[in-house]
C-alpha cells in the first residue's frame, strides 16, 4: 500500500496547509503542490507564505526543499504522481443554468481534463475541493474519455480544516473521511490514501463510506455549523427585545450535552468562502432532485445571516441618529474571522457597503488584511455607491489605516467586525478622548467589557444584548 510521490493540484488555503502537513507526517513520500498561478508558487517557495495561518511557516520551512515542492510544472508533476489531490476552488456560479446557486465546476473539468490528457499511467484523483454530490460521476467520464486506456480511481476526501485553526484542524482531525468505490481497485486506491492518514491519524478516526456519502456530508457539516450560528443569531434579535443576554443563553443551551458548547456564539453574522456556497450548493442540489421544502429549510440559514447583517448596520443608522451622512466609522477587522488574513465573505464588506449606501465615511484597520486586497474587495463586490455625490473622492469615502488609533481617531462610531484578540486589549480611555461625541461602539463579536467602555463614556450596543437599548433608548 506505500506511496512514494503524491501531488495536489491548487496551492490555496487548502492545498498548502494540508499538504504541508502530509510532509511533515510522511517523510518518506514526496509531495508536491502545483497551481497555475505563478506568483502564488512564487510566494510558497519565499519567506512571505501567499497565507497567513498560525504555525503554517514552521511546518513549511522545516520540509520544503525536503519532501515538499511547490511548482507551476503542472503536466511533469502530474505525471510523476501516484495520488493527485485537487483543490481548486469551486465558487458559486455567476452565470447561466443555476447561476447564485450551483457550484461552478469549470475549474475542476478544467483539471479532470487536464489529467487525462497528460497522464501516462493509472492515477488515483481525489477530490479535496467540496463539490456537489456526485461529482465524481462526472469526473470519471472526463477523465476515462481517454483513448489510451488509462484507469483512474476517484475518491472521496473532503477537507474539514477551518482557517486561522488549519495546522491544528489538520494535525487533530475529528475524523478523516474517504469515500470510493465498492470494487477491488476502488477499495486499493481507498488503503492508499489510508496508508498516508494513518501515519498521525488514529485509524479509529478514518472513515470509509461510498462515494456519495462523502460528498454530501461535506456539505451536511458546513450547514450543520452555519445552522447553529444563524440559530442562535435569530435568538440575539429576540434577546434585545426582552432583557436575555445572547451569551447568557448560548452558554444555557450549550451545557446540555446533547446540544454542547461549540458554534453558538453569536456574531454580525458568519463569512468565509465556504458556508454560503456550501449551503446554497445544498439548496441547489434538493431543488433539482424536487424536494423543495427541504431547499426552503437550508436556505432560510443564508437569509437569517443576511438578516444579521443588515440588522447590524441599521442598528448603527439608528442609533446615530437616524444619519450617517459624513460622518467617520470604523470598522476594526476586516477578515472574515480572527488569525485569518483571508476576506471572502466577510461581514465586514457587507457592512461596509451598507454604511457608504447611507454615505457615511468608512475607517478600516485590520491587523493581517493587506490593504490591496481590502481594495480589490471593494470592487469585486461593487461595495463603492455607483454614483458620487459632486465633489465626493473615493479616498475621502474610505481609508484603510495600518494604525489601530489612526482608524479610530475622530470616529464617529467604532465596530468590532473580527474578534481578533488585539481589540480586547485596546487604550480605549485614549481612543474616547479622541472620538466625536457622542462616541458609540457597536460590539459585532461580544468580545469587549461593556460596562467599562460604559464607565468611559461610551454609548454600548452588543449584539443580543438587552442593556444596549436600556441605554439608547
Ligand atoms: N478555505 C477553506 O478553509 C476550506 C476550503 N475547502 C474547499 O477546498 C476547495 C479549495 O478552497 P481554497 O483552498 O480556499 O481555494 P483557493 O482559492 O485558496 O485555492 C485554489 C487554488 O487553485 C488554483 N487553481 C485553479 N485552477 C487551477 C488549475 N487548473 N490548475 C492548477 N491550479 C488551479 C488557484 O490558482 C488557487 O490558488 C474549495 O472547494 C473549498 O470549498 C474545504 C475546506 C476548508
Ligand atoms: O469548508 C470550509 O471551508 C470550512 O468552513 C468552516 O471553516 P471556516 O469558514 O474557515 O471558519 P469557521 O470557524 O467555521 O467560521 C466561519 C464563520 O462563522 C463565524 N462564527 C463561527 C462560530 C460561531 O460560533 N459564530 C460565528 O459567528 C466566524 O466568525 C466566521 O465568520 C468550517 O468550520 C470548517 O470545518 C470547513 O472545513
Amino acid at each position: 500500500m506505500e506511496v512514494s510521490r503524491i501531488c495536489c493540484i491548487g496551492a490555496g488555503y487548502v492545498g498548502g496547509p494540508t499538504m504541508a502537513i502530509i510532509a511533515k507526517h510522511c517523510p518518506t513520500v514526496k509531495v508536491t503542490v502545483v497551481d497555475i498561478s505563478q506568483s502564488q508558487i512564487d510566494k510558497w517557495n519565499s519567506n512571505n507564505l501567499p497565507i497567513y495561518e498560525p504555525g503554517l511557516e514552521e511546518v513549511v520551512f522545516e520540509c520544503r526543499g525536503k519532501n515538499l515542492f511547490f511548482s507551476t510544472d503542472v503536466d511533469n508533476v502530474i505525471r510523476d504522481s501516484e495520488i493527485i489531490f485537487v483543490s481548486v476552488n469551486t465558487p458559486t456560479k455567476k452565470f447561466g443554468i443555476g447561476a447564485g446557486k450551483a457550484a461552478d465546476l469549470k475549474y475542476w473539468d478544467i483539471v479532470a481534463r487536464n489529467i487525462a490528457k497528460v497522464a501516462n499511467g493509472p492515477k488515483v484523483v481525489v477530490e479535496k475541493s467540496t463539490l456537489p454530490v456526485r461529482t465524481a460521476q462526472s469526473m470519471a467520464k472526463v477523465l476515462h474519455a481517454n483513448d489510451r486506456k488509462i484507469h483512474f480511481e476517484i475518491l472521496s476526501n473532503p477537507e474539514f480544516l477551518a482557517e486561522g485553526t488549519a495546522i491544528h484542524d489538520l494535525t487533530y482531525p475529528d475524523r478523516i473521511l474517504i469515500g470510493g468505490n465498492p470494487t477491488e481497485s476502488g477499495q486499493k486506491a481507498v488503503g492508499q490514501l489510508e496508508w498516508i492518514y494513518r501515519h498521525w491519524v488514529d485509524d479509529k478516526k478514518i472513515l470509509r463510506t461510498n462515494l456519495w456519502s462523502s460528498e454530501l456530508s461535506k456539505l451536511v457539516a458546513n450547514a450543520f455549523l452555519a445552522q447553529r450560528i444563524s440559530s442562535i443569531n435569530s435568538i440575539s434579535a429576540v434577546c434585545e427585545r426582552t432583557g436575555a443576554d445572547v451569551d447568557e443563553v448560548a452558554r444555557a443551551v450549550g451545557m446540555d450535552s446533547r446540544i454542547g458548547p461549540k458554534f453558538l456564539k453569536s456574531s454580525v453574522g458568519f463569512g468565509g468562502s465556504c458556508f454560503q456556497k456550501d449551503i446554497l450548493n445544498l439548496v441547489y442540489l434538493c431543488e433539482s432532485l424536487g424536494l423543495p421544502e427541504v431547499a426552503a429549510y437550508w436556505e432560510q440559514v443564508i437569509i437569517m445571516n443576511d438578516y444579521q447583517k443588515r440588522r447590524f448596520s441599521r442598528q448603527i443608522v439608528k442609533c446615530l441618529f437616524n444619519t450617517v451622512s459624513g460622518k467617520k466609522i470604523t470598522l476594526l477587522g476586516f477578515a472574515f474571522k480572527k488569525d485569518t488574513g483571508d476576506t471572502r465573505e466577510s461581514a465586514s464588506i457587507y457592512i461596509a457597503k451598507q454604511l457608504l449606501e447611507e454615505r457615511a465615511r468608512i475607517s478600516i484597520f485590520d491587523p493581517q488584511v493587506d490593504p490591496g486586497q481590502i481594495d480589490q474587495d471593494f470592487l469585486e463586490y461593487s461595495i463603492l455607491p455607483t454614483e458620487l455625490k459632486s465633489g465626493e473622492r473615493v479616498d475621502q469615502l474610505v481609508t484603510k489605516e495600518t494604525d489601530v488609533y489612526a482608524a479610530c481617531e475622530n470616529s464617529h462610531a467604532i465596530c468590532i467586525m473580527t474578534e481578533w484578540d488585539m481589540f480586547r486589549t485596546l487604550d480605549f480611555p485614549r481612543i474616547f478622548s479622541r472620538m466625536e461625541k457622542p462616541a458609540f461602539i457597536f460590539d459585532g463579536r461580544n468580545i469587549l467589557k461593556h460596562d467599562e467602555l460604559r464607565k468611559i463614556g461610551f454609548n454600548v450596543f452588543a449584539i443580543g444584548k438587552a442593556s444596549a437599548s436600556d441605554t439608547l433608548f
